[in-house]
């Protein structure tokens, strides 16, 4: 994966030439997963642009013009339906490599009749290059792979580059927040996000869990396993 936090080269496409349908293999999803990702995904899902020139327009998705939460990793979504339930003048984007996870999240959105959740499929990456320079009003990285051999250090997402490019979507103000349930990984975050020159730690150190923050699923069995949890919450200067 090569980072850079340069402008996308062109211009928004229309919507619908962003959006594709996919089909998962049967058997991965229950019905009500694969119901939902059949009806809702033509209007609320998005293929991440992996060609680094195609621009994805949040206006366009959304059909409106509002702050903007990225969600990185959002898992089966539980967290994304909770937090854009309680927040409907924000709008929420979710992206996710795993079937299940956006299926399950369509899911939600259809049951709760979520107007502000889009859920993109794809590299989280590729999907922050596509969108425009200061267009988010926060990014949320919650629990994401530790990656803990040394040797795999290199995969993960909280690194400096790709802080550089989070932040570049970052509005002036917006914020990252990250949580983690690995100490070490933490400690890495911590330092490599106090680092970056345009972002401020808004806690001076861990922040506590802030109540608008979900437990996720994975937080919970981190919880149950009897580890500690580390929040993280920077705001681009
Ligand atoms: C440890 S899980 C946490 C899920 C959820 N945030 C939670 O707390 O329950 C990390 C999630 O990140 C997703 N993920 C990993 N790499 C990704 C990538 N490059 N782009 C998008 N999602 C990714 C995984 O599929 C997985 O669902």
């Amino acid at each position: 994966m090569t980072t850079t936090d340069s402008e996308p080269a062109t211009v928004a496409p229309p919507a619908a030439r962003s959006i594709r349908t996919f089909h998962p293999r049967r058997g991965r999803l229950t019905d009500r997963q694969r119901a939902a990702l059949e009806q809702l995904w033509p209007a609320y899902g998005l293929a991440v642009p992996d060609d680094g020139r195609t621009a994805v327009e949040p206006a366009e998705l959304f059909g409106r013009r509002a702050p903007l939460v990225l969600e990185i990793g959002s898992g089966m979504g539980d967290a994304t339906a909770a937090m854009a339930a309680a927040d409907p003048d924000r709008d929420y984007l979710a992206v996710e490599v795993h079937t299940p996870g956006i299926a399950n999240l369509l899911d939600l959105v259809r049951r709760h009749g979520l107007g502000n959740v889009r859920v993109a499929r794809g590299d989280a990456l590729d999907l922050v290059r596509a969108l425009p320079a200061g267009s988010l009003d926060a990014v949320h990285v919650f629990f994401p792979d530790p990656w803990p051999k040394a040797r795999h250090h290199k995969r993960r997402l909280i690194q400096p580059a790709h802080v550089a490019l989070l932040r570049s979507r970052l509005a002036p103000g917006g914020t990252l927040h990250c949580a983690t349930d690995w100490a070490e990984y933490a400690a890495a975050m911590r330092q490599t996000l106090d680092a970056d020159p345009g972002l401020v730690n808004a806690h001076d150190g861990y922040a506590p869990r802030p109540a608008h923050r979900p437990v996720t699923k994975f937080e919970r069995r981190a919880l149950t396993a009897g580890r500690e949890i580390f929040d993280l919450v920077h705001r681009r200067r």
